[in-house]
């Protein structure tokens, strides 16, 4: 399955995030529920692939409510809510609920425009940001380092920062990929380590802690990472750790590329200020695959975003040009 997230047969198909990299495994969602299930523990996940998800959730529900649009809207309204930070959740689930006049078909149509078009834009916003990487870095072939995941399984399929990685792998210029392990559910140890190994491409996986000493001495060309929401003045909401990786990237003169699409812009917001920040459970922090790893009495602080200033981004990158 190529692409991360699909229509089949009455039913939405995704590839279960949960399961990698162990297993490489399908769910079938057939209900609005089920699908704010595997949003809500993140076996799908990633803003692109979210707002698809909210789109083709809106068709699941159309087409179990029919004329009663009330429960139409009322499931959309629970499926926007499944995960607060991620604009694209909420804008995949406005651009279906805007064709409901036209019926579930019209719905479905509009969800399925979102799925053709994620890859076409992906491509697009990761190619410009590549020549803007060439652009700025020297050293040929580049060590760039990332965080999270913002592959094809964060999207409908390409991906977004490592879109980046895969337009300049194809023309030979990667040297290697530092990819954060990313605490604590671990997309990048899990996902992007999987991304990278099945596109041949040179990685190590690192702790996040050890990313700022990475860069420090001099080991990497560039951070780009994905985002989940962009403020009109580019201050960026993204995984947990990426505002560190900024500090470090402009302490030490190295450039840092925010990739989306537009959908991820939200220009509803002045800055970063408004943008509200998932709060996840302690249990994700005090263990770890199922087995405890702080005392009974251990409460955590798990945001699963953070923001980054504007002013420590080198450039937002998406298909419309650098922002
Ligand atoms: C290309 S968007 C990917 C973006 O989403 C991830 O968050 P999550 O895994 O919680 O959905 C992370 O912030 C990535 O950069």
């Amino acid at each position: 399955m190529r692409r991360t997230i699909d229509w089949n047969d009455g039913a939405v198909l995704i590839i279960d995030q949960c399961a990698l990299p162990v297993e490489y495994r399908t769910l079938r969602l057939r209900t609005v529920g089920e699908l704010i299930a595997a949003i809500q523990r993140l076996a799908v996940r990633g803003a692109p692939a979210l707002g698809a998800a909210g789109a083709l959730g809106v068709a699941l529900a159309a087409r179990a409510h029919g004329e009663d649009l009330d429960s139409v809207r009322r499931d959309a309204t629970a499926l926007a809510g499944a995960r607060p930070t991620a604009v694209n959740l909420s804008w995949g689930v406005e651009r279906a609920l805007g064709k409901l006049a036209g019926g579930p078909d019209a719905v479905l149509a509009e969800a399925r425009t979102i799925l053709d078009e994620d890859e076409r834009v992906n491509r697009a916003a990761s190619r410009l940001a590549a020549d803007e990487v060439l652009r700025r870095c020297e050293r040929r072939p580049l060590r760039l380092l990332t965080h999270c995941n913002a592959g094809r399984l964060a999207t409908v399929s390409w991906g977004t920062a490592l879109g980046v990685v895969w337009h300049l792998h194809e023309a030979g210029l990667v040297e290697q990929v530092f990819a954060d392990e990313t605490r604590p559910l671990l997309q990048g140890a899990r996902l992007t380590a999987w991304e990278l190994a099945e596109a041949g491409v040179p990685y190590r996986v690192l702790p996040d802690s050890a990313a700022a000493t990475a860069i420090a001495r001099g080991m990497v060309d560039c951070v780009v990472v994905g985002a989940d929401r962009i403020a009109a003045n580019s201050d960026t909401a993204n995984k947990i750790g990426t505002y560190p990786l900024a500090l470090a990237a402009a302490h030490h003169g190295i450039p840092f590329f925010v990739v989306a699409p537009e959908s991820t812009v939200d220009e509803s917001i002045p800055d970063g200020a408004a943008i509200v920040v998932e709060e996840r459970d302690s249990a994700e922090v005090t263990s770890f695959a199922g087995t405890r790893v702080a005392p009974e009495s251990a409460r955590a602080f798990n945001p699963a975003f953070d923001v980054t200033p504007a002013a420590l981004i080198t450039a937002v990158v998406t298909e419309k040009g650098v922002r």
